[in-house]
């Protein structure tokens, strides 16, 4: 068993957002890792940093991963941090892989102030989504398949230009 796709990127991409759609039009099951986690510790991902630790999330994080990879067939939305693991990016390996790419500014807007994101949640979140980016992109685009630029599509054409043909086009 293996999901139809995998959707990564960084926070405010859109991966709940777009993988809810994306499941909705191919009429498959949508999962996130980052709701398992909830589930698994019995508390939100905010008080999971605060009381054990980023380390202690990504360990969670790496195992929830694991499991929507062997378990889910239909749409896996993953956490935005999950790529930080070569043991996690070792098991994309073979897997369809969308990378939902957000430029700062845009990620900043969407993702606001909310407090439901730890590592967003300082004094200069800009500067944070900066460089968060800068570390993660050459990971995300390690792993990804697809690549889509959110910044200027709404999720529904998000949804269009993931499940697009890409190869030559047909016709005259
Ligand atoms: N293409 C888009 N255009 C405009 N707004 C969007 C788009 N995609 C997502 N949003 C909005 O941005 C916010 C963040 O989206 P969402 O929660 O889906 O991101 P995420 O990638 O799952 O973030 P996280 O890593 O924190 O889980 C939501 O308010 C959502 O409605
Ligand atoms: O970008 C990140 O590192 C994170 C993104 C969210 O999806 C959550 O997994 C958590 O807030 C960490
Ligand atoms: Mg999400």
């Amino acid at each position: 068993m293996s999901p139809r796709f995998v959707v990564l990127g960084p926070p405010g991409a859109g991966k709940t957002t777009v993988g809810r759609l994306l499941a909705e039009r191919l009429d498959v099951a949508f999962r996130d890792t980052d709701d398992d986690i909830v589930a698994t510790a019995g508390k939100p991902i905010s008080d999971v940093f605060t009381d054990d630790g980023e380390p202690a999330f990504r360990a969670m994080e790496e195992h929830a991963v694991a499991e929507g990879l062997n378990t889910h067939d239909g749409v896996l939305a993953l956490g935005g941090g999950a790529v930080l693991s070569a043991t996690t990016r070792g098991r994309l390996a073979g897997h369809t892989v969308v990378f939902l790419n957000v430029g700062m500014a845009e990620g900043v807007r969407r993702t606001g102030m909310s407090s439901a994101r730890p590592l967003l949640a300082g004094v200069n979140p800009r500067a944070t989504f900066k460089s968060l980016l800068d570390a993660r992109l050459p990971l995300y685009r390690e792993v990804a398949t697809i690549e889509v630029t959110t910044d200027d599509l709404t999720p529904e054409q998000v949804v269009d230009a993931v499940l697009r043909p890409t190869g030559p086009a047909q016709g005259t």
